[in-house]
């Protein structure tokens, strides 16, 4: 995929459903009873893999152009598949359902490809182990495929040493089927479209600080959702509107969650122009936004704001390649068990197009400024690896080509027609 500079990106943009509440949305509304309807449901390759994961569950799931529908079968009502559960690419397909398989009363079987196939599951499988799973990794490796025999599990206290939604979700998920309340403490706050989805549908989930707590056997009634645009797919679009000369761009309906948003703090701090309209606090918190270019400065990105943006990573490097001055990333670790090293990755690519930038164990050094030229980027079919490069690529001189840019399905099937429809 080729792109070349542009300016004056102007114009409104719906960006897609979240992705995080997309994959919640169809898994619980399959163990809900009723249906479930989804309204700007992410048509991206990961939350299909989930589709298809509760479809080979016996779950009838249909699509129109509006919605979803999720006919649901209640907390014991998916039935064995019969061959293996393809998780794709998907990360919290792969989580989230083990916690969910960990407690059913049949063996089912998790792949997917290459990437996933080297991304961390033990992180679930101790815990899940310790509420009385039967859960192993087929190659003994600590990655899929893995192999659950559903058993009957006990509630217990985890102390995650990562502060993941995924670890957190699989967790409180397999507390459903748990003889006691089962809680989750993690060192830093992360996503909670979790727990605040379980409530919608009538869990009992409490959270206190960095700890959540479910209690099991609840009955989950099929419920309207309505998914928020996801601001992860909106950072590609505050980037390039702060970044490009001559830019206004209205971001509808965009998810802005605390435990999700810090990348507009890390905008503001860095000298941002970015006004939040109409919010809503009813569920899950939304605003449009409006971007204009703006001329920034390095920041310091670290500690309990990291899981808030976890994903907007790429973004920021880049953002921060182009500001004045230098920004300081530390305590992400995690980007390592991405899609791809997301620390190592960023930093050879920024390197090909010229960046002051440097890779720590746990996060980058950026010294912003320099003039970046075009130059091939490698993907490493990593969705938002290539997104962050097409929008350096609207910035910078010469043409960025993308190796393997159409990863970008993963999240954000439209990304590139969404990005030339701001320049007409
Ligand atoms: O729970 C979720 O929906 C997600 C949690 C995060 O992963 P971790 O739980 O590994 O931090 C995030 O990176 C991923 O894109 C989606
Ligand atoms: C890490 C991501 O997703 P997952 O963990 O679901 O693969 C992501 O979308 O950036």
């Amino acid at each position: 995929m080729e792109i070349k500079k542009q300016t004056n990106l102007r114009g409104t943009l719906t960006v897609p459903g979240d992705k995080s509440i997309s994959h919640r949305a169809v898994m619980f509304g399959s163990l809900a009873k009723g249906t479930t309807r989804i309204s700007h449901f992410l048509e991206g390759a990961d939350c299909l893999s989930t589709i298809t994961c509760f479809r080979k569950m016996g779950i009838d799931i249909e699509r129109n152009a509006s919605e979803i529908m999720v006919h649901g079968k209640g907390l014991h009502g998916l039935s064995a598949p019969d061959s293996i559960l393809d998780v794709g690419n998907s990360g919290t397909t792969t989580r989230l359902i083990s916690g969910i398989l960990a407690g059913q009363n049949f063996i089912s079987e998790l792949d997917g490809d290459d990437s996933i196939r080297t991304r961390p599951m033990k992180r679930i499988m101790t815990p899940l182990t310790s509420m009385g799973a039967d859960i192993v990794s087929k190659q003994d490796n600590g990655c899929v495929p893995l192999v659950i025999h559903g058993k009957t599990l006990h509630g217990i206290h985890y102390d995650s040493p990562v502060a993941s939604a995924q670890v957190k979700s699989c967790v409180l998920l397999a507390g459903m089927y748990a003889d006691g309340i089962t809680s989750v403490t993690e060192p830093f706050l992360s996503r909670n479209h979790t727990e605040i989805m379980l409530n919608y549908f009538g869990a009992k989930v409490t959270s206190e600080g960095t700890t959540a707590s479910i209690v099991p056997e609840p009955t989950l009634n099929g419920r309207e959702i309505q998914v928020p645009g996801d601001i992860s797919s909106a950072a590609y679009f505050i980037a390039a509107g702060l970044l490009t000369p001559g830019s206004e761009i209205l971001l509808k309906n965009v998810g802005i969650n605390p435990t999700r948003a810090g990348i507009l703090k890390v905008c503001m701090d860095m000298g941002a122009d970015i006004t939040l309209f109409n919010e809503s606090t009813e569920g899950e918190p939304t605003a449009d936004l409006l971007i204009r270019t703006s001329s920034l400065k390095g920041t310091t990105i670290e500690g309990g704001i990291i899981p808030t943006l976890i994903d907007e990573i790429p973004m920021i490097a880049v953002m921060a390649a182009f500001a004045d001055g230098t920004t300081v990333i530390r305590d992400a670790r995690e980007l390592k068990v991405k899609e791809s090293d997301r620390i190592t990755v960023m930093v050879d690519n920024l390197k090909r197009m010229g960046a002051d930038i440097e890779g720590t164990e746990d996060g980058m050094i950026i010294h912003g400024g320099r003039p970046l030229h075009g130059a091939t980027i490698d993907s490493h079919l990593d969705h938002r690896v290539a997104m962050s490069f097409a929008v350096a690529g609207t910035i910078c001189d010469g043409t960025v080509d993308i190796l393997n840019g159409d990863c970008v399905k993963i999240s954000y099937p439209e990304f590139y027609n969404d990005l030339y429809s701001l320049n007409k």
